[in-house]
């Protein structure tokens, strides 16, 4: 596992990363909303950006350049579709996110290279300008792919796949019984508490669970989500 302590990880400790994603056909996918969006995200105290796509990430990263961004390239919506090659993760970086998430589960990638060989090209890359090289994260669904990221080199741990896999059932919030077993197991490793986390309650409980730091995606940011909670209860 990395040995660094890169400042940008302590930046995010203890605080709030906003995922700002719109998907295929809706009304908000546009890099300038998206931008918008993040923006008020800081305002509001957000420490960090998530944020999907290159033109995505390209503006983000001028509008907000002081903020870390974990980039993502989805690819599709089955299997591995978080930034899942090599070459994803090129541009991903190359957009301007100083952090890539990958996908950090156990199953083959369409590249045919392991975790451990991609998060070791990326480490070993410069980004110019004496810039660190990039941090990956590992976005993982089940402890047996923490495990296995932290050995194969990434920066942070994701639960970002939790419920999305097949490994961990779909809870109603927040996994909180998978971040504490890799908060016991992983001592050390940065983990990122993400993937249904609805209310201030569930992020505070995600952060007591054991997690550094705690992604919030739709119950922020995708209001046609918001709309239809509402909607149902009435
Ligand atoms: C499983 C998957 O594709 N997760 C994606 C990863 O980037 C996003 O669609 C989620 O919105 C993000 O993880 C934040 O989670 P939530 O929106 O539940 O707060």
């Amino acid at each position: 596992m990395s040995t660094a302590t890169p400042t940008v990880v302590d930046a995010l400790r203890g605080r709030l990363i906003v995922s700002c994603q719109a998907y295929p056909g809706e009304p908000m996918r546009h890099p300038e909303t998206m931008a918008q969006i993040a923006k008020a995200a800081i305002a509001g105290g957000a420490a960090g950006i998530r944020a999907q796509g290159l033109a995505d990430l390209a503006l983000i990263a001028e509008r907000l350049p002081d903020t870390p961004l974990i980039g993502l390239w989805k690819v599709g919506t089955e299997g591995v579709f978080i930034t899942p090659t090599l070459r994803h993760a090129r541009a991903v970086r190359d957009a301007g996110a100083g952090i890539v998430a990958v996908d950090g589960t156990r199953r083959p990638r369409p590249d045919g290279l392991t975790l451990a060989r991609t998060v070791a090209a990326l480490h070993g890359e410069s980004t110019g300008d004496d810039a660190p090289p990039v941090l990956v994260m590992a976005d993982c669904g089940s402890l047996d792919d923490a495990l296995a990221a932290a050995d194969a080199g990434a920066d942070l741990i994701g639960t970002t796949l939790a419920g999305y896999t097949g490994d961990r059932p779909g809870t109603d919030g927040p996994d909180l019984e998978l971040i504490a077993l890799i908060a016991a197991r992983l001592p050390g490793v940065p983990l990122v508490a993400e993937g249904r986390i609805h209310t201030p309650a569930q992020a505070a409980a995600a952060r007591e669970a054991g997690a550094d730091t705690v992604v919030v995606g739709t119950a922020i940011t995708h209001p046609t989500t918001i709309t239809g909670w509402f909607a149902a209860a009435l």
